[in-house]
């Protein structure tokens, strides 16, 4: 018996079809996507487990009978999985979270009553939501395993510290990228508004084109000093996710340009202490490396900062 790539089909969470890949293997179907580049070059995958809400990562492999799957979290944690994996693959030529073809585990159905999403420092768990109307499951939204993974790649790259400012940022570059991922068409700019009360539309966990209106900061001169949420890494986010709004937003600067300065700041320039200042000019530092010192890049990533009262 060896493997083989199939196409199930399943239902998303918000109730949409979806086509799967597959792995028919031993006369069974498993929740396992072999048809990425870092399956050939090394054996990576996409794996999506559920954990039957225990405390264990990643639990059980995901299989089926019949290759249609009736669980939506897994259908679209392991869906999502794989386009996040396609978009820095495609845009950015990174080859999955660690740059090595690691392979991409999703563990679903995380622990009892749990309103939280995570990167556990080599997966994506996700939970059910916390038993009120406050979530879908968590991984319904595109965005939000978007900003799961990129915490993958945040750790293998600046490893920027989960606390004050180097933590706000962490943050913000998991909101960036999500978002860039997510790619609506009316780029709302809002984060995990897919999986957030699901009987109320329109609203959403964060907002980067107007952080205040979930009481976040969109100004230095408003940055939160707390000892709540490993120093406010949350809600600070707000104006680093300013920050890259406006610079995104600014015309002439397309949305594959700003990721791959946003890419190349946390790959190259940012470190584990890195604060907003260092943001401002590793991103500045970016843009001239990429597209030069008179580029409308680096004056519009420049005046992106000042409008946050960064620099
Ligand atoms: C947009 C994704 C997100 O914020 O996920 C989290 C949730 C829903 C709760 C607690 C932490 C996180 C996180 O990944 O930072
Ligand atoms: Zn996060």
């Amino acid at each position: 018996v060896h493997h083989a790539a199939a196409v199930g089909k399943g239902k998303g969470v918000l109730n949409d079809n979806k086509s799967i890949n597959t792995d028919s293997y031993s006369g069974g179907y498993y929740l396992r996507d072999i048809t990425k580049p870092m399956y050939s070059q090394n054996g990576g995958a996409i794996e999506t487990y559920t954990a039957k809400n225990k405390m264990v990562s990643p639990g059980t492999l995901l299989t089926d009978s019949d290759n249609t799957w009736v669980d939506p979290a897994a259908v679209d944690a392991h869906v999502y999985a794989g386009k996040v994996y396609d978009y820095y693959y495609t845009k950015l030529g990174r080859n999955s979270f660690d740059d090595e073809g690691g392979t991409l585990k999703s563990t679903v159905h995380y622990r009892e009553n749990y309103g939280n999403a995570g990167w556990t420092g080599t997966q994506m768990v996700y939970g059910d939501g916390d038993g009120s109307d406050k979530y879908a499951y968590l991984s319904g939204a595109l965005d939000v395993v978007g900003h799961e993974i990129t915490h993958g790649v945040t750790e293998r790259t600046a490893d920027l510290v989960y606390e004050g400012q180097s933590g706000a940022l962490n943050e913000s570059w998991s909101d960036v990228f999500g978002n860039l991922i997510e790619n609506k068409s009316d780029p709302e700019w809002l984060c995990g508004e897919d999986i957030i009360t699901p009987n109320i539309p329109g609203d959403a966990l964060r907002s980067m084109s107007d952080p205040n209106k979930y009481g976040d900061p969109d100004h230095m001169r408003d940055y939160v000093d707390t000892t709540e949420d490993h120093g406010g890494v949350h809600t600070n986010s707000g104006i680093p996710n300013k920050a890259f709004y406006n610079f995104v937003t600014t015309s002439g600067v397309t949305r594959d340009n700003a990721a791959k300065v946003w890419y190349r700041a946390l790959s190259q320039y940012l470190t584990s202490n890195s604060k907003f200042i260092d943001a401002r000019n590793a991103t500045i530092q970016a843009a001239t490396d990429l597209f030069g010192e008179d580029s409308k890049e680096v004056t519009a990533v420049t005046n992106a900062w000042s409008n946050v009262g960064v620099g």
